[in-house]
């Protein structure tokens, strides 16, 4: 293979011959390599340019390279095609560049796909939409006919605002047909109405008085912009304690140094109550990004942010691909969030991701939580990252009285899932017009439904897993796959008529058990499934900001970032349901994380809050550290745990999962894989073994993990590896998961 300075050459060569240049030109699809195109005559096409080029069959959009990505074979120039044009889209920066690499070499992913996440906004590569609009002219002379229509819409145009014909048309309340016949008279003008502009933040807009924790933490943080290099520091402070307000002003700093800035957070904290505080600071709304936001929006912001129009974007995770050009600061807020971690296609953990953006760019990263990661949390403890530590609520509030609720002893009644001692804090916090969370989560209605006749249980047809009751829906549904079908009269397999009864609550059985009651509480009950999009859920959440609901009942989607100032009283209904992956190692942290924080939401401005947790292990440390209210207790506990079985980040995972069609087929793979890797002294391959969900949409699935030290260069090793695996059989699949989360 040449080396680069040989392809250089070549290609300088190959140019002064023909009189023609070539470019390499990546392209979005799964594979590593670049492929050279001719640049016809009359075209500039620089390297991260997006170009049209021919490609198999089709015209696709590539981005011209700034290197040379070979496969090993050399081209011939005569055969090389041209690209056919360039497109009008503002080129991806090279840092951009470095980091798809960076990305794509981590990760294992091909550096196609990669630059493939970072094109996820088609309408940017297309020609710009010019919407078009009305404006009066000033002084043209009135048509002879002037009917009361007409004069209303020249009254209303007399402000000389460029309005769309539909809207004068409604504001004049007259039909389109009467702006048309003032346009042809000569007293209208269709001119283009403008793009909308980005707000832009203003950094010194509002100002903050801080506590003197406050006041240290935030030096930090603006030392740490100041300073322009790279760095990462650990905003680590108790739920409330002001961690927003804090990066707010390191993002304040970024701004005024004309950096751009970069807000990630867990999708679902996106909420309307973040979006409002940014404004109050800024005095203009943030950027969103997230995956709710229409394709024409989407090409607006990739242009704005690629072209440095936008300053400061807030978004999930998925933003850290946008063509920053000037970033200067990313804060990563609930850094300990699972949602960071994307598992298709490119499995990457965002967080990490972006430390890495950080490194590459020169620029300091911010990572906020009230929970850190175990991952975060030994960076700070050995100093690889600076700690930043807020101890109290900014509100000096004490932080909630947690209690155990021990099922063992304190048992249910048949039928119903809130203990005694739960149903009394409930009916005391109504009575003191304060407001209730009770958090489960658990889609649904009841996870388990079998046949009290036969003792068949209802599993998806696809996948190794029951089929959840949705009772609102009528359905039965698989988590899994989607898979759904009408709730069934009968049991399927006896046929016995209405033996089938729901075993185990999901959010929607317990709102029965609370309506039944509690029946004069208002109610909001929060789940993925029951609401349909982020304006809706915004809505919701409003409410209970303002107290239009007494009793709250929520998944993970109310767990987390808000600020309820209502809320008295934090119920966990099911405290051990993260606990049950046995083989996850994340599950106690997960478990810690989550309780902590839904507890957190409890009591935060005015009066002590508090949680009452429902387990069948009051002994597990997770739950000991809970009702202690004790974080570096759970935390010394788990780094042992994590140090003595070389977990993360004292050793590194990856996870590959093998699947096909054919349950043999998978089988057999998995152990020729397994096979064929390479002996080492550090490194051990464990399995292959069955998946614990053995099936997902009718394909088998077979893991490996692997395991290495800290220092070791896993990803070499794996590299080496998938160069020893012949072809598969065209049906198999082999995924490569990097810091695997998910061990299913
Ligand atoms: N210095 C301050 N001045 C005025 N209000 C403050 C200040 N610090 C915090 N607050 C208020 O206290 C509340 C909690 O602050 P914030 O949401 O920033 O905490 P947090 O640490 O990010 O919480 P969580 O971890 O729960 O998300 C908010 O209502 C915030 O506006
Ligand atoms: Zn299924």
């Amino acid at each position: 293979m040449n080396g680069p300075l040989d392809s250089l050459l070549e290609i300088l060569d190959n140019g002064a011959r023909s009189g023609a240049r070539s470019v390499p030109v990546l392209m979005p699809v799964a594979l590593d390599q670049t492929y050279d195109y001719l640049v016809p005559e009359g075209i500039e096409a620089p390297p991260g340019s997006f170009v049209l080029v021919p490609f198999g069959q089709q015209t696709r959009i590539g981005i011209v390279w700034d290197g040379q990505r070979g496969n090993g074979k050399a081209v011939d120039p005569k055969k090389l095609k041209s690209l056919t044009s360039l497109i009008d889209a503002p080129p991806l920066p090279e840092i951009s560049m470095r980091f798809a690499e960076w990305v794509a070499r981590y990760t294992l992913a091909p550096l196609g796909m990669v630059a493939r996440m970072m094109m996820s906004a088609d309408a940017a590569f297309e020609p710009p939409k010019h919407r078009f609009g009305v404006r009066i002219v000033e002084g043209a002379p009135l048509p002879p006919k002037m009917t009361s229509a007409r004069t209303r819409v020249l009254e209303v145009a007399a402000d000389g605002l460029i309005r769309a014909k539909s809207d004068l048309a409604n504001l004049a309340d007259c039909s389109t047909g009467v702006i048309d016949g003032l346009a042809a008279s000569g007293n209208l003008v269709e001119v283009a109405i403008p793009e909308r502009v980005f707000p832009l933040p203003k950094p010194a807009h509002a100002t903050t008085e801080f506590t003197d924790k406050q006041a240290e933490a935030v030096a930090t943080l603006v030392s740490t912009v100041d300073a322009g290099n790279f760095s990462v520091t650990l905003l680590d402070g108790v739920t409330g304690s002001g961690k927003t307000e804090v990066y707010f002003e390191a993002v304040a700093r970024a701004l005024e140094a004309g950096e751009q800035a970069l807000i990630m957070l867990p999708e679902i904290a996106l909420t309307s109550q973040f979006l409002e505080r940014f404004e109050q600071r800024f005095g203009a709304a943030p950027v969103e990004w997230h995956s709710a936001l229409s394709p024409a929006e989407r090409g607006r912001i990739w242009k704005g942010v690629a072209r440095g129009d936008v300053r400061c974007v807030v978004g999930a995770r998925s933003a850290l691909f946008l063509p920053f050009v000037e970033l200067g600061l990313i804060v990563i807020d609930e850094e300990h969030d699972q949602g960071f971690k994307q598992e298709d296609r490119v499995h990457y953990q965002a967080r990490d991701m972006a430390v890495v953006r950080g490194n590459l760019g020169k620029f300091p990263v911010v990572l906020a939580s009230a929970t850190p990661s175990i991952e975060s949390h030994v960076n700070a403890l050995v100093g690889r990252y600076r700690h930043a530590v807020l101890p109290g609520r900014f509100s000096g509030v004490a932080m909630p009285d947690v209690s155990l609720i021990d099922l063992k002893a304190e048992k249910l009644e048949p039928g119903k899932w809130l203990a005694q001692r739960l149903v009394g804090a409930i009916t005391e916090t109504l009575e003191n017009g304060q407001q209730t969370l009770l958090f489960l989560n658990r889609r649904g209605y009841a996870p388990l439904t079998l046949c009290r006749a036969c003792g068949h249980r209802l599993e998806c047809p696809q996948c190794t897993a029951w089929l959840v009751e949705h009772r609102f829906k009528k359905k039965l549904t698989c988590h899994h796959c989607g898979f759904s079908l009408a709730l069934p009269e009968k049991c399927p397999k006896c046929a016995a008529p209405g033996a089938l009864v729901a075993c185990g609550p999901g959010v929607e059985r317990v709102q029965e058990e609370v309506a039944e009651r509690f029946p004069d509480a208002r109610v909001a009950l929060l789940s993925s499934d029951l609401i349909p999009g982020l304006s809706e859920m915004r809505e919701i959440i409003r409410g209970i900001e303002a107290r239009e609901f007494d009793i709250i009942i929520g998944t993970q989607i109310v767990a987390k970032g808000h600020n309820f100032p209502g809320l008295a009283l934090v119920g966990v209904v099911d405290g051990d349901l993260g606990l049950a992956h046995g083989a996850d190692p994340r599950a106690a942290e997960r478990t810690f994380q989550l309780l902590h924080q839904v507890t957190g939401r409890a009591g935060r401005t005015s009066f002590v809050g508090r949680g009452f947790v429902q387990t069948y292990s009051t002994d597990h440390p997770v739950m000991q550290a809970i009702v202690a209210g004790d974080r570096d207790a759970f935390l010394n506990y788990e780094v042992k745990t994590r140090q003595s079985g070389l977990l993360p980040p004292y050793g590194r995972l990856a996870a590959i999962v093998i699947s096909a069609r054919d349950k043999a087929l998978t089988e057999v793979t998995a152990r020729e894989i397994a096979r064929r890797a390479p002996l080492s002294d550090v490194i051990s391959v464990l399995g292959p073994v069955e998946a614990p969900i053995a099936v997902v949409r009718g394909r088998h699935r077979w893991r490996l993990l692997v395991k290495a030290p800290r220092d070791v260069d896993l990803q070499g090793y794996l590299r080496a590896w998938a160069g020893t695996i012949p072809k598969l059989k065209s049906d198999v699949r082999v995924t490569v998961d990097i810091d695997p989360y998910n061990f299913l």
